[in-house]
């Protein structure tokens, strides 16, 4: 019998929690997972929230799809990559004309597409969306960014937006463009993340390492900084983080943690995106180099014992200018995801509009804060899609551009590393340069290469008369 409105598979941490969401909000929900552990787990978690009378548990895949009512909405929430397309196997056999699939995981944006174009000669609807907001968010209102068809994304828009995120009665849920838009937001959303994370990193090993903080002194800044313009969740849960005590030592639980960082694959989406794109995202690509870095751990060691300890000789640098720093770094690090996006929309037609994108990130997902409302209202009455040249914006940066410079040169000398903060103030200053230094990269290009140079007011595609040479390297 049918009697579910809506299905998921994948019950892990967002698939359970996703689904208790869907309940909770009065739909009735048909639940299946590869291992039936999780079936009985997840049914254990709805009846301890007294949402078990609207899930229904069906361990075999044919009999979950069956209960659900036709045209049948499933969401899939595994693991991205193959298991994504192993499921999408087994479950368009199963499947009827109209009936649509929901694909929820960090999904590659061009997987997405690939999929959508796969189905839609069967008739089977397919929308690639972006959720954020990990296990609290999922549970109780996650940020969700829709690609795919419009018409798909009506028939799944009450679902999706009862269970999204809300800031000031605005949902944060919105269909963001056809195929892999969502996705390709979703995973921009998640550069941005690893830069606004690896930033906050680099201050805390200033005031570790340089400045010689112990993590609830670090902890307390954090959380007087949550109060100001700073405010967001990464901010606050830093503060939490710094704060934990191990049970075991009474030593603060964050030096304990090995200080190797893990990654599932967002992160290097987006930095190759970017490239791809001729979009540069020194920050993204910072905090992407930083992780695979820090997994180094071994040859960290090695090198330390023969190049001395950074940071050995202490640094100073005022509070108030790290808190300064830290913004200014974000606000270039958003201006680069931005542009990332809007030079993607170009190309794939998508039409992202950055408002929305800014709207529904002020809640639910990882990197909400204060700063994205800014932002959101920024762009509402600007078409620029260069967050630098916004006025509000601007006059941050003008503000904040000094504390970076102090922090970013006091870090250099200490002999500190600040990948993310340094690139981004190198962004900063090469995108305001009217006159850069490409000019000699040019005349480089045409000595070895006769690639051509342009010189205003005589043409483009000019050549040097440059001197024959010998490598004196090779001498
Ligand atoms: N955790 C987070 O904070 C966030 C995660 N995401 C994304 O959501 C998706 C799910 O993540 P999350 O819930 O954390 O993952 P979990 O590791 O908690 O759960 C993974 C789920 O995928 C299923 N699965 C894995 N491989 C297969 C397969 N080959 N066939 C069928 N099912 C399979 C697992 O089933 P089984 O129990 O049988 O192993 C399980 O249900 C991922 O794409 C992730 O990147 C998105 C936003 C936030
Ligand atoms: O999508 C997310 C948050 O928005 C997931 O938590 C994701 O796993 C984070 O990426 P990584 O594991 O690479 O740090």
């Amino acid at each position: 019998m049918s009697e579910a409105d809506i299905g998921l598979v994948g019950l892990g941490v967002m698939g359970a929690n996703l689904a208790l969401n869907i309940a909770e909000k009065g739909y009735t929900i048909a639940v299946n997972n590869r291992s039936s552990a999780r079936i009985d787990d997840f049914m254990a978690m709805a009846r301890r929230e007294g949402l078990d009378a609207r899930a229904l548990p069906e361990a075999d895949l044919a009999a979950f799809v069956r209960s659900v009512r036709t045209p049948r909405s499933i969401i899939i929430m595994v693991k991205a990559g193959k298991p994504v397309d192993d499921m999408i196997d087994q479950l368009v056999p199963l499947l009827d004309k109209g009936d649509a699939i929901i694909e929820c995981g960090n999904s590659l944006f061009s997987d997405t597409q690939r999929r959508f174009e796969r189905l839609k000669p069967v008739g089977i609807g397919y929308l690639g969306v972006g959720v954020s907001g990990g296990a609290e968010g999922a549970r109780h209102g996650p940020s969700i960014m829709v690609g795919g068809s419009r018409e798909e994304w009506r028939n799944a828009e009450p679902v999706l937006k009862a269970i999204a995120a809300d800031f000031e009665g605005e949902s944060c849920c919105a269909w963001l463009g056809e195929g892999g838009a969502g996705h390709f937001v979703k995973t921009i959303h998640n550069g941005i993340e690893y830069g606004d994370m690896q930033m906050i990193a680099e201050i805390y090993g200033i005031m570790r390492d340089g400045l010689g903080m112990d993590a609830a002194e670090a902890a307390c800044v954090f959380k007087r900084w949550n109060e100001g313009p700073l405010n967001s969740y990464l901010i606050e849960i830093t503060g939490h983080v710094l704060e934990a005590v191990d049970g075991e030592t009474g030593r603060p639980l964050v030096e304990l943690i090995l200080d190797k960082a893990g990654q599932k694959g967002t992160g290097v989406w987006s930095a190759i995106a970017a490239q791809e794109l001729g979009v540069p995202a020194t920050a993204i690509e910072g905090a992407v180099a930083a992780r695979s870095i820090s997994s180094r751990k071994d040859e960290r060691i090695a090198a330390e014992a023969i190049y001395g300890r950074p940071g050995a000789g202490g640094m100073a640098a005022a509070i108030d200018d790290l808190e300064k720093a830290l913004l200014a770094g974000k606000i270039v690090s958003y201006t680069q995801g931005l542009s990332v996006m809007a030079r993607a929309s170009e190309q794939n037609g998508w039409g992202l509009q950055l408002s929305t994108i800014a709207k529904i990130w002020r809640a639910g997902c990882i990197i909400r804060s204060r700063f994205l409302g800014q932002m959101a209202t920024a762009f509402e009455g600007d078409a620029s899609t260069n967050l630098l040249m916004v006025p509000d914006f601007v006059a941050l940066m003008k503000e904040c551009h000094g504390p970076l410079r102090r922090v970013v040169a006091a870090g250099a000398m200490a002999e500190l590393p600040l990948i993310c903060l340094s690139s981004a103030l190198s962004y900063f200053d090469a995108s305001r340069q009217a006159r850069g230094t490409a000019n000699l990269i040019q005349g480089q290009r045409d000595f070895f290469g006769a690639h051509g140079f342009e010189i205003e007011g005589r043409g483009s595609d000019l050549h040097g008369v440059w001197p024959a040479t010998i490598d004196k390297a090779a001498e």
